[in-house]
């Protein structure tokens, strides 16, 4: 524990990933996922929903690896960023202190560290603002994603990575638990719905996958529909179906180079100061898939390297306790 104060975490605000092909990537996440295109040049593009006011919910950069290069969160004040310097500083990981400029297109003063979990993750305030798009229907298209609405993330203690989160002071609004409360997994938030983070058991520090809103379920039917009537259902990994925890809508997808975007709507509000975690236990064989369909084992088992913030892999260390191999029917497994 730091004694520093906490940063100010408002909530997941964008993320960074490196694709080894920028045209396949523009192919799946603008012309087929509908993100709008806020900024390009010849080596990236930084995109966003429909909803967000903000410059971007996502950057994808050319790299030779495809990996996660950072993930994002908004702080509620220039004095945040500061605060978030110095309580990274003192739980003693690489910390880097960005001016305007010299980070991402559109983003203002910002820090970004190496935190205990092992993940690349920048705080920043200052944002530049796009056009307001929530009306602009003629430009609503594909998927019609609305905004970014969690990260979900592999680590193989799950238990530290939630004591690290609620020393940032984020809520758990669920979680899958063992017979002896052993923690499984786990959904947390700033943001008044279900998660801005979720921890999946497994090898980490890996990136699991992006969570994008969409506002209603027939949405992500049609997403589903269009990848089927392009002959491109290699895309789609799992569902669509019904989450058990968080109760949302939903489907994944894998992009060109593996990165899973989930297509996601529907969950619920979380804001009240005495919400209390719903936990569900990992013998329920609905708290995955609420129809107890299976889940694939490439979901459980397959995810994204990150990159240090020197733009080198970092290495991964394997799960204490691995979900799949519980003897549990909706997993379909063993
Ligand atoms: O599969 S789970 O119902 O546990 C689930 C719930 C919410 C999510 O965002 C998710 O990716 C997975
Ligand atoms: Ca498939
Ligand atoms: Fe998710």
């Amino acid at each position: 524990m730091t004694e520093t104060a906490a940063p100010d975490v408002v909530r997941s605000a964008y993320a960074q990933l490196a694709v080894t092909d920028l045209a396949k990537a523009r192919w799946f996440w603008v012309d087929m996922l509908g993100f709008h295109v806020q900024y390009e040049d010849a080596d990236s593009l930084y995109l966003r929903g429909t909803d967000e006011l903000t410059h971007h919910s996502l950057v994808l950069r050319k790299g030779e690896l495809a990996a996660l290069d950072h993930i994002s969160y908004r702080v509620r004040t220039p004095d945040d960023v500061d605060k978030a310097e110095k309580f990274f500083t003192e739980l003693g990981g690489p910390v880097k202190r960005l001016k305007k400029g010299e980070g991402t297109v559109g983003v203002g003063d910002a820090v970004r560290v190496v935190d205990p979990l092992g993940f690349p993750v920048e705080f920043f305030h200052e944002i530049e603002r796009g056009e307001r798009l929530i009306q602009r229907y003629d430009l609503h298209r594909g998927a019609q994603i609305a905004r970014l609405d969690h990260f979900n993330i592999c680590t193989p203690d799950i238990p530290a990575a939630y004591a690290h989160y609620r020393s940032l002071g984020f809520g758990c609004s669920e979680t899958i638990e063992g017979d002896e409360h052993e923690l499984y997994a786990a959904w947390m938030y700033r943001k008044q719905t279900v998660h801005d983070v979720a921890f999946t058991g497994g090898a980490g520090p890996r990136l699991h996958h992006l969570g994008v809103a969409t506002h209603e379920s027939h949405q992500v039917l049609r997403t589903a529909d269009i990848f089927g009537a392009l002959h491109e259902e290699k895309h789609i990994e799992r569902g669509p179906g019904r989450h058990g925890v968080s109760n949302a809508f939903y489907v994944y997808l894998r992009d060109p180079d593996g990165h899973r975007v989930e297509i996601y709507t529907s969950d619920y509000y979380t804001g009240d100061p005495d919400h209390e975690t719903y936990r569900w236990s990992v013998h329920d064989d609905r708290r995955r898939d609420f129809w107890g369909n299976a889940v694939i084992e490439s979901w459980y088992k397959e995810a994204t390297p990150v990159l240090d913030l020197d733009g080198r892999q970092q290495p991964v260390s394997s799960s204490l306790l691995d979900e799949s191999a519980v003897q549990v029917g909706a997993d379909g497994l063993g």
